[in-house]
């Protein structure tokens, strides 16, 4: 049942492929030993500064090449990008997302292109995502309601970030917080605990019986059954509103009207499971990804105190007077923008981009056999010092008049990937994400609990779905009116 598609040592021992260069591997585990004890992408880029940019390993007994410069990957995502149009399968896309349906496991073909071209058009699309502006507005209010009840007591705010995000994702696709939020949102926590980052399972996909014997088929086909009642109940909910002639633009809502528009006989009709996998990419792709940028955005800002400074100068005179800021104005804000790209730059939630070879080809003279897995390390390349002046170094400035964007047209600054696909979620993200900085900005002054300095705040990352921060991030806020 697990049969997870992807080159293993066995059936390259018996090809004659010139690959690319790697550490010695042991029998069975391959480079596993290696890897325990660090960051994935840490490790790959020291691999890279011994055997290149391009160079293997043996993430148990699947074989992976990790591409670690901004050429080679600008190769497989634009230049080569048909021979690499999908991620490798893993356990959480064939039993919790419907059989690899949605977009992010879909392999490439028909069903992906259908899927995507909703939801960059109709689902996350510019004008989609301005119409949940009052959702945006409302979450915010209460975030700024709620740290202002703090009364200048130390709380944790990663929490709170995690928490508004969560909400803004439900509202915008269920159209309100749905009844079971807190069981469904610890759902998803759970399948991100077995599936996020590198799962035993995946290292393993000769070895069928591990998902049994570790229990983590089970565990996984348990949430399964409990996300899919909740989200019948959900679509239920909607179907008989909108009977009743009910009328609301929520994801759902949008999803349900063009399952209407299009039947059986369409060469794409969306069915009810369809509708749930996308329904679930976006929660999980979306929310622990924004909540995590966030985090790191307060968090280098804490860092480095002058950031901080002239970030809320930028926000309280452009909204001086106002009470509040403002998402309509947020274009005035370059500087902010230039600290979120930093921090995205420095510590991107998603600092491996991963695809899957379907054909043989080959990079930079080594052969890429087919149903390979390919990484690419985003953190080690916006961290490439012949791209990146003072690389290591938080200069938000850095973007000011700097054309470096979010797009992907940019390949050593990749955050959001880049390539046919690269997330299509990042007006959702870049909304959900600014104006709740600049309202935090705006209304508050910022300071660690009673003894840390900005020196001491630990920026250690720990890897899983997401790469997060190790320690949640606790602080002071102080009211202030500007
Ligand atoms: C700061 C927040 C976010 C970051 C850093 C981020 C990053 C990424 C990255 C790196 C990828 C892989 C791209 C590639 O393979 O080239 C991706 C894919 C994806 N993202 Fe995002 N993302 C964020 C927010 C969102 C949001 C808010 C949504 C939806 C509401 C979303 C939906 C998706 C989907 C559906 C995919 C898979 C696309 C496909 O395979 O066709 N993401 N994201």
């Amino acid at each position: 049942y697990v049969s997870v598609a992807s080159r293993t040592m066995s059936t390259v021992r018996n090809c004659k492929a010139k690959l690319p260069p790697g550490p010695n591997t042991l029998p069975l585990i391959g480079n596993l030993h290696q890897m325990v004890g660090s960051m994935p992408h840490h490790y790959f880029k020291e691999l890279a500064l011994e055997y290149g940019p391009i160079s293997r390993v043996y993430v148990g007994e699947v074989l992976t090449v990790i591409i670690s410069s901004v050429d080679a990957a600008k190769e497989v995502l634009l230049t080569q990008e048909k021979n690499f149009p999908q991620r490798p399968v893993s356990l959480v896309g064939k039993i919790v997302i419907y059989d690899k349906k949605g977009l992010v496991f879909s392999p490439y073909g028909d069903h992906w292109r259908k899927s995507r071209k909703i939801a960059v058009t109709e689902l996350l699309s510019t004008k989609r995502v301005g119409s949940f502006l009052s959702i945006r507005e409302e979450e915010t209010r209460d975030l700024i309601d709620s740290v202002a009840a703090t009364r200048g007591a130390v709380f944790n705010l990663t929490e709170k970030f995690s928490g508004l995000i969560t909400c803004g994702i439900s509202r915008a696709a269920f159209g309100e917080r749905c009844q079971q939020q807190d069981r469904f949102l610890s759902l998803l926590d759970e399948i991100v605990a077995l599936g996020g980052g590198f799962s035993l399972t995946d290292a393993f996909p000769s070895l069928r019986f591990l998902s049994t014997l570790t229990g983590v088929k089970r565990a996984l086909l348990k949430i399964k059954h409990e996300l899919d009642t909740i989200l019948d109940e959900i679509l239920y909910k909607h179907t008989k509103i909108k009977g009743l002639g009910g009328t609301r633009d929520d994801i759902v809502d949008v999803l349900l009207k063009l399952q209407d528009s299009t039947s059986d006989q369409d060469d794409f009709h969306l069915t009810l499971n369809d509708i749930k996998a996308i329904l679930l990419d976006i929660f999980l792709a979306g929310s622990e990804t924004s909540a995590t940028a966030l985090d790191w955005v307060m968090a280098a800002m804490l860092k480095h105190p002058e950031v901080m400074e002239r970030a809320q100068s930028e926000v309280r005179a452009a909204f001086r007077g106002q009470g509040n800021a403002r998402e309509e104005s947020s274009k005035e804000l370059s500087y902010l923008r230039s600290v979120i790209k930093e921090t995205l730059r420095l510590y991107p939630p998603f600092p491996l981009i991963p695809r899957l070879s379907i054909r043989h080809c080959e990079i930079r003279g080594y052969d890429i056999p087919p149903e390979t897995r390919v990484v690419i390390n985003s953190w080690a390349i916006g961290r490439d010092p012949e791209f990146w002046k003072d690389a290591e170094r938080f200069m938000p400035e850095r973007f000011l008049g700097n054309p470096v964007g979010f797009l992907g047209a940019d390949f050593e600054f990749l955050p959001f990937g880049a390539g046919r696909r690269m997330c299509p979620g990042i007006a959702f993200a870049l909304a959900s994400i600014e104006l709740p900085l600049s309202q935090l900005l705006y209304h508050f002054d910022w300071k660690l609990p009673e003894g840390a300095t900005p020196e001491q705040l630990d920026m250690a990352e720990s890897f899983g779905g997401t790469c997060r921060r190790k320690e949640a991030l606790n602080v002071v806020a102080i009211p202030i009116t500007p």
